[in-house]
């Protein structure tokens, strides 16, 4: 897939955070052949003296580093941390997250357009963390983002996607605009539907970071993204409301 002219190879983006160790985080993302991770400048920079060992390591695993302004829940917030985080990575990329009160963490769509359109004009390449809501992307690709992130379910809910039929009507009003489920995967079976449902990649982070053994659930999340990736263009069939024999009583086995 391609997103703002660079060339992506995987269709697995993972997080990087709360991982058992660096060295198992380092080797998920190997294992699963993830060319995006994205990483939290603040959290990073709260954790004194960790930030610098914790950039080599990102740096090592030679992929895309996609900073993100998880945590950040006004527009002034995103942008000074979408700014320090170009500063920090050498990056115009910014996965942007402006969360609403609340425990849903639920995007704020209004502070996340604002902050979109500043960032934008200030050259960035705008990653947003947004709701399937049509209206609210309509707004964020006038902002200027060439990608949009929908959300699967609350972050770290783990409960897959809440609202398929949104996602869907999302996937079918943009078919040439890169999209990418963000949040809320608790299992590689989302990632598969997510990828029949015709999106472009996805991105988890708790469902892989807290389970038993990260890196062998980093593989079956890979697994299952080239499963429904590959299942979506293979053409899925029609889901029928009653039952269509699938033997026929007469004539040839074949389709017509
Ligand atoms: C790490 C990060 O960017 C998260 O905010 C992201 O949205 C992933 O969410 P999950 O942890 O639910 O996969």
């Amino acid at each position: 897939m391609q997103v703002y002219d660079v060339e992506i190879g995987s269709r697995l983006w993972l997080g990087s955070a709360r991982y058992p160790s660096p060295a198992i985080l380092a080797e998920a993302v190997r294992g699963a052949g993830c060319d995006v991770v994205t990483v939290s400048l603040r959290r990073e920079n709260a954790q004194a003296g960790a930030g610098q060992a914790f950039w080599a390591l990102i740096r090592d695993l030679g992929v895309r580093v996609l900073p993100n302004t998880a945590g950040c829940h006004s527009v002034k917030e995103a942008v000074t941390t979408a700014q320090m985080a170009r500063e920090v990575f050498d990056t115009g990329w910014i996965k942007l997250e402006v969360l609403g009160a609340g425990e849903l963490l639920q995007p704020d769509v209004f502070g996340l357009v604002e902050a979109a359109r500043l960032l934008s004009d200030d050259g960035f390449q705008v990653f947003p963390y947004t709701t399937a809501d049509l209206g609210v992307a309509e707004r964020l690709l006038d902002a200027g983002c060439r990608v949009l992130m929908p959300w699967g379910a609350p972050i770290g809910s783990g409960r897959g996607l809440a609202d398929p039929f949104a996602l869907r009507a999302l996937r079918a009003r943009f078919p040439d605009i890169p999209l990418v489920v963000d949040a809320g995967l608790g299992l590689p079976s989302h990632a598969a539907m997510a990828m029949e449902l015709g999106f472009d990649a996805v991105l988890a982070n708790t469902a892989v970071a807290l389970a038993a053994d990260p890196v062998r659930m980093a593989r079956a999340f890979a697994d299952a993204v080239c499963a429904g990736a590959a299942a979506h263009a293979a053409g899925p069939m029609p889901v029928r409301d009653f039952a269509e024999a699938s033997t026929p009583v007469i004539g040839q086995a074949w389709r017509a």
